[in-house]
């Protein structure tokens, strides 16, 4: 998953790490203070221009102790050095990330968000390297993408807090792969311990009926469905019918494949949701449509309001564009992300370990 990326990924923060070294070499080295003859008692201290206030007060005090030994000199100085970075230090591998992050199809705005919050974090700022400037960078992309990435959605934390049944809409274009969405998230919830319903909302498409069915009764999901051409609106609100007779915990509503710009079928998808008043509208698209889904998140998200974004066939995807960005541009969580046909194929939003796929690293 997002393979291309997170090789680039690799080479700026490799591109970064030296040109901070390079600027650190060039500031002077904190020193130890001059020990007056024979006062063997007195602290090392650090050049005091090269530290914060607040960091100087975290001065270790050997209180009652006698000099401190050379270990604890040479850990002090370590633990102290320091860089202050300035435009020009960080201007080639901020251009080198802006133009990795567009060729790997993140938005735009997002781009300039990402870069902004780089650019932030390092610049004129004095920032402690440590032993590893590798770290410094790593710290710094992580959180400029965890910013953009935002919170997420706990599905099955959602669900326990609200009412039952929670209705669940799926929508989104042709072919992207909702149907095998619902099921996949109706094993997921399955699993999680919540009883589900599935409604054959696709009446449009020859065969869908038959798909949704194959896959419930594969997952052992109860089915509502109406004969092909019925009213989607008509089937889903017997769907929710079924649910609350049966204390069914949660409606999986599978709707057909539509534009947003196809003015029937917007108005048929507004039918369905004053009928079926479902909880959350998730909208679906395929990672692999880079930018596009993004585009079509957006306009879908205006034209008929979205609450969540599942993003399939990300296990095809090299890039990672639409991941890192569609949160970001539309102000929804991602709540699953489709990573092969399978069942199980499905993961759970959670941006911090999208992050760390990312940069190959554990939290
Ligand atoms: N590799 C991969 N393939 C997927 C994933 N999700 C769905 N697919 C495949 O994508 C194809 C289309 O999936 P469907 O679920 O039929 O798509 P749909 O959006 O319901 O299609 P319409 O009913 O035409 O709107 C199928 O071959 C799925 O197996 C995924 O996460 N990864």
């Amino acid at each position: 998953m997002f393979d291309s990326l997170k090789k680039k990924l690799q080479n700026i923060r490799t591109k970064f790490a030296s040109n901070i070294e390079d600027a650190a070499g060039a500031e002077p080295e904190p020193q130890v203070a001059e020990l007056p003859e024979g006062a063997e008692t007195e602290e090392p201290v650090s050049t005091p221009a090269a530290r914060p206030e607040a960091e100087a007060a975290e001065e270790p005090v050997h209180e009652g102790r006698e000099s401190p030994t050379f270990f604890e000199k040479v850990k002090v100085l370590v633990r102290e050095r320091e860089v202050l970075l300035q435009e020009k230090d960080v201007e080639e591998p901020l251009f080198e990330l802006e133009m990795v992050l567009l060729e790997n199809d993140v938005a735009l705005p997002v781009t300039d968000e990402i870069i902004a919050r780089m650019r932030r974090d390092l610049v004129g700022r004095r920032r402690k390297i440590g032993a590893s400037v590798d770290d410094l960078v790593v710290s710094t992309l992580r959180s400029a993408l965890c910013g953009v990435l935002g919170e997420g959605l706990d599905l099955s934390r959602y669900i326990r807090e609200h009412e039952r049944p929670v209705k669940i809409l799926f929508t989104g274009v042709n072919g992207t792969g909702k149907t095998t969405t619902v099921a996949k998230v109706g094993q997921y919830l399955q699993k999680n311990g919540f009883t589900v319903v599935i409604g054959a909302g696709d009446t449009f498409r020859a065969g869908a009926i038959e798909q949704i069915r194959t896959h419930a009764d594969r997952l052992g999901i109860k089915t509502i469905q109406h004969q092909a051409g019925a009213d989607p609106s008509a089937v889903l609100f017997d769907a929710v019918q079924y649910a609350k007779a049966h204390d069914i915990d949660v409606v999986l509503a599978d709707t057909a494949g539509r534009f947003h710009n196809r003015a029937n079928l917007m108005n048929q998808l507004e039918k369905i949701r004053r009928v079926m008043k479902p909880d959350l509208v998730v909208y679906v698209d395929e990672a692999v449509a880079g930018n596009d889904a993004v585009i079509r998140a957006d306009e879908f998200n205006k034209a008929v309001g979205t609450d969540a974004v599942v993003l399939t066939k990300a296990d095809m995807d090299p890039k990672g564009g639409a991941a890192i960005s569609v949160a970001h541009t539309v102000g929804k969580p991602i709540i699953f992300l489709g990573t092969g046909q399978g069942y199980d194929d499905i993961m759970p939003f959670q941006p911090r370990a999208v992050v760390n796929e990312l940069l190959g690293d554990e939290a």
